[in-house]
């Protein structure tokens, strides 16, 4: 009998970018990382991971800008099915293929979406049955953002990202994506923030009340009023054409602008799909941004989608 019949079959999971609608940082705690009050939201640019069992542990990675993305065992993808793989006693070595449109080092989450879709992927393949509580929390073993990626939609994030609670979203927000050439460093933006704060004591975030009541209206002015990012300071003063980029957005009648997490990618929230086109056009006409690309939030969490045919 050939080992064919026994061998589960690859499996492909489709994961969403993020952004962040609101965050607040708090005080630096002891273990390095800052206390946090996020509201994520799920955007449809999304990341295809495939794994399968093969010999050996590998990984491929294809799409725009992902010289700079490791294959060995230090991409994200590989730690999380290596982490599973580990906790579960498997000898099967995995291969992973990762298709790529979330931007690298964009502040978008996309090395966290990669280790979510490869702990739900190798969950399936292995006909593990995980609850989502607990892929949520070997997600969290492998990085703060890693959680959401998994539950998508609209989320609360505390803790130092990672814990993670419900948020009643109406209707669907249109979103721009400006996106830059050179990724910025997410533990260099978040030192950088503790430098411009300087000594003064930082308070405990909690999220905004203004903020959930414009997510509950689904009006998108609304939500523009609201758009908040403390690590926005820290990645203008490391970037500080990102500025210019948001001032640019606005000219062009976006509803609001923000840079998305750590940078350096702006998102700007429009009124409706025709706005979205148009304010693409518009960025892209003026160079303002090397690529600019259109989504729309709120998306599900990374999710099992048939095979890919190459
Ligand atoms: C900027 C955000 O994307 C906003 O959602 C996240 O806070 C970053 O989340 P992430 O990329 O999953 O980050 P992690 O891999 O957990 O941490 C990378 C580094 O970012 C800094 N970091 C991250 C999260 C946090 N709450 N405080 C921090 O100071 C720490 O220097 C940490 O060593
Ligand atoms: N699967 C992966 N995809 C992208 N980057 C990865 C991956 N695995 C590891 N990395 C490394 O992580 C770095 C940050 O990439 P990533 O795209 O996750 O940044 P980011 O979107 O700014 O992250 P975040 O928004 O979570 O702070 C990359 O420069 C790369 O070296």
């Amino acid at each position: 009998m050939t080992s064919a019949h026994s061998d589960p079959a690859p499996v492909t999971v489709r994961v969403p970018a993020k952004v962040n609608l609101e965050l607040l940082v708090g005080p630096l705690r002891d273990d390095g990382f800052h206390s946090l009050s996020t509201v994520y939201q799920a955007v449809n640019l999304h990341d295809d991971v495939t794994v399968a069992l093969d010999d050996d542990w590998g990984c491929t990675v294809s799409g725009a800008g992902t010289d700079s993305v490791p294959t060995d065992d230090s991409n994200l993808a590989m730690r999380a099915a290596r982490l599973l793989h580990d906790e579960i006693g498997l000898d099967a070595p995995v291969h992973i293929t990762i298709a790529k449109t979330i931007p690298v080092a964009g502040g978008m989450a996309g090395g966290s979406a990669d280790a979510a879709a490869a702990l739900v992927a190798c969950d399936r393949m292995w006909s593990l049955g995980l609850s989502s509580e607990e892929l949520e929390e070997y997600a969290a073993e492998l990085g703060s953002d890693v959680p959401f990626l998994i539950r998508g939609g609209t989320a609360v994030g505390s803790g130092r990202g990672e814990r993670l609670a419900p948020v009643l979203a109406r209707g669907n927000f249109h979103w721009v994506f400006a996106i830059s050439d050179i990724g910025l460093s997410t533990p260099e933006v978040y030192a950088e923030c503790d430098r411009l704060r300087g000594s003064a004591p930082v308070p405990e975030p909690t999220p905004s009340t203004e903020l959930m009541s414009a997510l509950r209206s689904g009006d998108p002015r609304a939500l523009a009023a609201q758009l908040t990012n403390d690590l926005e300071a820290a990645a203008i003063s490391l970037r500080p054409e990102l500025g210019e980029v948001l001032e640019s957005g606005m000219e062009f009648g976006a509803l609001g602008g923000i840079v998305s997490g750590s940078g350096p990618t702006v998102a700007f929230l429009v009124e409706d799909v025709e706005a979205a086109i148009d304010l693409t056009v518009a960025l892209t006409a003026t160079g303002t941004a090397r690529e600019v690309r259109k989504a729309v939030g709120p998306v599900h969490g990374a999710h099992v989608i048939p095979a890919r045919v190459d």
